[in-house]
């Protein structure tokens, strides 16, 4: 039996490697794609969480796409993400629809303080569902909540909508900081989870692993 049981331990310690080996090659690189109206904060959204550093000043709108790389810590596994940041001008539209489908997360932003970028949420939802994977991680994101009164969308209204669709939700800054890194962590981790989960293990819930890191922080913002 104690020879059977060292056997048994071996063969799930080798599972467990070759799972790691396999999550390390199938997805060592995720991409990332910021998505919402123009103004909204995604190319300071990509700069908080790369370089910790908030783009004050003179707003200058993303022409076509662009990216930048950031290795992040996922269950002590390294990961890179390499982040699209689109355009969010009408007239660049096209020009992103064609990196939607390589896209395996998507972070959709609005700007609490403008009404008319949550409105058109609905439409980006029925964009990316046209031109994405079916299996896109998505996450919906009230940006600039550190503008509190300018705010012109409850928290709640966000809340309503993700769950509507089915999505996670979270209020953040790219000026503060408030769940910039959260908001990545968490699409890394969901994939993660899906290329190396145990059968035996319960099912890794987005939502919940959102509201535990808030439980932790005791911060602000979080739904
Ligand atoms: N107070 C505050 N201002 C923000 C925040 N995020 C972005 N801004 C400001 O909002 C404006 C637009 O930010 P960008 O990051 O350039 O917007 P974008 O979504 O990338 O815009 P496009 O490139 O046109 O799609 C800039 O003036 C930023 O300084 C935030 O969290 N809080």
């Amino acid at each position: 039996v104690a020879k059977c049981m060292h056997t048994l331990t071996l063969s799930m310690e080798e599972l467990s490697i070759h799972c790691r080996i396999l999550w390390f090659l199938s997805l060592q690189t995720i991409l990332v794609m910021l998505l919402g109206d123009s103004a909204v904060g995604k190319t300071c959204f990509l700069v908080q969480f790369k370089d910790g550093a908030f783009l004050a000043g003179n707003f200058i709108a993303t022409v076509g796409i662009d990216f930048r790389n950031k290795v992040v810590t996922v269950d002590n596994l390294k990961v890179k993400l390499q982040i699209w940041d689109t355009a969010g001008q009408e007239r660049f539209r096209s020009v992103t629809h064609a990196y939607y489908r390589d896209a395996q997360a998507l972070l959709l932003l609005y700007d609490i303080t403008s009404k008319s970028s949550f409105d058109n949420i609905r439409a980006w939802l029925t964009e990316i569902h046209e031109y994405a994977q079916k299996d896109v991680v998505i996450m919906l994101l009230g940006n600039k909540s550190d503008m509190v009164h300018e705010r012109v969308i409850k928290q709640e209204e966000g809340q309503k909508l993700a769950r509507e669709y089915g999505v996670p939700f979270m209020e953040t800054s790219a000026k503060t900081g408030v769940n910039v890194e959260l908001a990545f962590l968490a699409v890394a981790k969901e994939l993660k989870q899906r290329v190396s989960q145990q059968p035996n293990e319960p099912k890794f819930q987005i939502h919940e692993y959102i509201e535990s890191q808030k439980q932790k922080s005791g911060c602000c913002g979080f739904m």
